[in-house]
């Protein structure tokens, strides 16, 4: 096709900006572009959709963005969120992708109930609720593996959750960006793609260079995932400031996995001397003695001492099992015991009850920008403290005593997707503050700036 008959086409086609509304209301960024809350124009078409905008100016539109259109395009399953059409414009290079709207996501549901639990506020929750949101993202995935697709970017931010409405309660995963077809042979992914899986969800075979990438990957962010949402704190919690490095090799990250499951056998595991980094291991000081006291059974307990009615440890064990071959796969896990004992899973994962989450907000985008580089900022001043588990995180008031921050003065906010470290504020001249998640002592957010435009945002937070 000619560029030519290319801009011809693209003048009779109707542009996005033409069909629907969505200037001015981003609600999210990801690594290939903005989403936006987009409603039609003309009609009587009240729904909500997302539009997510992908940057495709340079030669030639990424490959994962690409990728992204073609799967998204083949595959349809109900908990999968949907794709109702593509818009390319050559004049400017872009891709919008519109998919059905989505209110929530795990990432905010997690955020709430961590805010919820940190000022002791009760929330009543359908006690199937964990177990039903588990269910449909095992169905997504092995609707996904049996049509030969890895996700590979499973997270809370990418587990979408439908508001009220004819779906209401149905999860839908996201964010096919970084999925492809898996037909043999493989390029090694961690070559074409450092950014594979994000660190906390990250599978030990991808921390250690596998050059073969399977579905087992999935299965462990899902145990990851799982965990987080009984116990609201990442399981694998470690830094990310070198996500973006060109080998998958992640030592803090590696240390985590080993102080919950303990150091692999190698029964337990027969092929990790094959990992490319395997011999890092030992370089790096990793030895099996000094994680001797350290399982998974050992952790659970300490995390539920009485248990948990939406918890298996069988089928957690199951997920979060070295050997990606003996990992268990979506279609077994679909058929375990657990999803047979009541309260059984529902398509409606809040159970007909009144969904306490927020509608979704829209980003500022000048904001959002300086937000950004104040959490860069921030993360580069961060020493390199290996945080203990917040597993039971009381709500903790901060002080003239042990704050050093002038009273008036909101301390700090820093939010990523995956984190809230610390909210402080004054309000009504009362010292008033919660700590939801921190890796510091006050005292180290306390030394930081104040920056106004995060003063709306915590507003905006403490009001939802
Ligand atoms: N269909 C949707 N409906 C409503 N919100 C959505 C939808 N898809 C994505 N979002 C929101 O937009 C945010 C950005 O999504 P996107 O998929 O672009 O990136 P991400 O998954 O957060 O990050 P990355 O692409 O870097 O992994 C998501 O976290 C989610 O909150």
């Amino acid at each position: 096709m000619d560029f030519e008959f290319r801009a011809q086409q693209d003048q009779v086609r109707r542009s996005v900006e033409d069909l629907f509304d969505f200037q001015g209301r981003m609600i999210g960024r990801g690594t290939y572009g903005k989403v936006f809350k987009a409603k039609r124009k003309e009609g009587n078409d009240s729904t909500d959709y997302a539009l997510k905008q992908i940057d495709a100016t340079g030669q030639s539109m990424s490959n994962s963005a690409i990728r992204e259109i073609a799967l998204l395009r083949e595959l349809n399953h109900t908990n999968l969120i949907n794709l109702q059409r593509v818009f390319l414009s050559h004049v400017d290079r872009r891709v919008s992708l519109l998919f059905d709207f989505a209110e929530h996501d795990l990432w905010h549901i997690i955020k709430y109930h961590r805010a919820a639990k940190a000022s002791k506020k009760i929330v009543n929750c359908a006690p199937g609720m964990i177990k039903s949101i588990l269910y449909q993202i095992l169905a997504g995935i092995h609707y996904l593996h049996a049509n030969w697709v890895l996700h590979r970017d499973l997270k809370p931010a990418n587990i979408l959750l439908m508001g009220d409405g004819a779906e209401r309660g149905r999860v839908k995963i996201g964010d096919m960006g970084f999925a492809r077809l898996f037909t043999a042979p493989l390029v090694p992914l961690s070559k074409i793609d450092p950014v594979v899986v994000t660190l906390w969800y990250r599978s030990p075979e991808l921390l250690l260079g596998s050059h073969h990438h399977t579905k087992a990957i999935d299965l462990w962010a899902i145990g990851c995932i799982l965990y987080e949402l009984l116990t609201l704190e990442p399981l694998f919690h470690c830094k990310q400031d070198d996500i973006k490095a060109s080998s998958p090799f992640n030592r803090d990250a590696l240390e985590k996995i080993f102080q919950v499951l303990g150091y692999p056998s190698d029964n337990d595991w027969p092929g990790i001397k094959q990992m490319p980094d395997h011999p890092r291991l030992s370089k790096e000081g990793f030895r099996a003695i000094h994680y001797g006291h350290c399982s998974i059974e050992q952790w659970m307990k300490k995390v539920f001492p009485n248990g948990h009615p939406s918890f298996s440890l069988d089928l957690m064990k199951r997920f979060l099992t070295f050997d990606p071959n003996k990992r268990i796969t979506a279609e077994q896990a679909l058929n375990d015991p657990f999803f047979k004992q009541t309260p059984l899973p529902h398509h409606d994962a809040f159970y007909g009850m009144e969904i306490p989450y927020g509608k979704r907000e829209f980003i500022i985008e000048e904001e959002d920008q300086q937000q950004q580089q104040q959490q860069q900022q921030q993360q580069q001043q961060q020493p390199a403290v290996q945080p203990a588990p917040l597993i039971e995180e009381p709500s903790i008031q901060v002080t003239q005593e042990n704050c050093q921050a002038p009273a008036h003065k909101m301390i700090v906010l820093q939010e990523q997707h995956s984190h809230i470290h610390l909210l402080a504020m004054q309000e009504n001249h009362e010292p008033v503050a919660k700590r939801l998640k921190t890796q510091e002592p006050p005292s180290f957010y306390a030394q930081k700036p104040l920056v106004s435009s995060q003063m709306l945002s915590l507003h905006q937070h403490l009001r939802r």
